[in-house]
């Protein structure tokens, strides 16, 4: 099969972008990792489907590196807004569906900005917790995020009974109060990435909900670029609300690929 694809990176969070509307590519998880796999295919940390919607812009589908359909991806859902714009599908404004629900989306002078779904349950553990923020999120807090070997206590962490089969991201957060700065190891991907849309959002829900910062409105500066998460707090009701991730979605070139 002979797949014409679109290649784009959000912070260097990247990914194969393919147009479904037709819904003619029937691909295999074998094909997927394949695609993604960063000597023998293309390279991507995950692989995006843009399928029609009967009532929104368009339909989102997110398949991990390792070729099988996952949660949903924060960065993917700020590059498929402007694979959408570059299609013509949309222009200013959408929304379209994804495996979490509906999404917002606003097109920026230097980005995307994407709403993302409301987090009402957060669980502590000293200065660990957890939280879905449309993926699952560990968030474990260090003083020099430089200094974690992020694919070794990574792993530990993903792989450990704490999560069973499905297993969690994970992220090592640092934080001033001011900005934030964090390592992700993704799961799926099996690995560091160069920033996690989820869990950009996740830690600076957990950084607020831990009293570490008072702002609503934070810089998060991942491995690959910075992004900026605002949001809500609703004391009464005990849940994050009107949350937004803002941040680069970069088209990096257009292909074919055999597969
Ligand atoms: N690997 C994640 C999904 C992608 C999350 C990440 N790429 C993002 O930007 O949110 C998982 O399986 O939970």
């Amino acid at each position: 099969m002979k797949i014409h694809f679109y290649k784009y990176h959000g912070a260097g969070n990247d990914f194969i972008m393919i147009d479904d509307r037709n819904q003619t590519h029937q691909l295999t998880s074998e094909q997927i990792s394949f695609l993604c796999h960063r000597r023998f295919g293309v390279g991507a940390d995950g692989l995006i489907l843009l399928q029609n919607a009967e009532q929104y812009d368009f339909k989102m589908l997110y398949f991990n590196a390792d070729g099988k359909e996952s949660t949903m991806c924060g960065n993917g859902g700020r590059c498929i807004v402007a694979f959408a714009q570059q299609l013509g599908i949309v222009s200013k404004q959408c929304q379209f569906e994804a495996i979490d629900g509906l999404h917002k989306a606003t097109m920026l002078t230097d980005g995307v900005k994407l709403e993302m779904q409301n987090v009402n349950a957060i669980v502590v553990n000293d200065n660990q917790l957890f939280l879905d923020t449309g993926s699952p999120h560990h968030i474990l807090f260090v003083d020099d995020v430089s200094l974690v070997d992020v694919n070794v206590e990574g792993a530990k962490i993903r792989n450990s009974a704490l999560y069973g089969k499905a297993g969690s991201n994970v992220n090592f957060v640092e934080t001033d109060g001011n900005s934030i700065a964090l390592r992700t190891y993704e799961r799926g991907v099996e690995a560091e990435t160069l920033a996690c849309g989820t869990g950009v959002t996740a830690a600076a829900l957990a950084s607020h909900h831990q009293a570490k910062t008072k702002l609503t409105s934070i810089e998060v500066k991942a491995q690959g670029g910075n992004l900026k998460v605002d949001f809500k707090w609703d004391e009464s009701q005990k849940k994050y609300y009107d949350i937004w991730l803002s941040g680069p979605a970069k088209f990096v070139f257009e292909a074919y690929i055999q597969c």
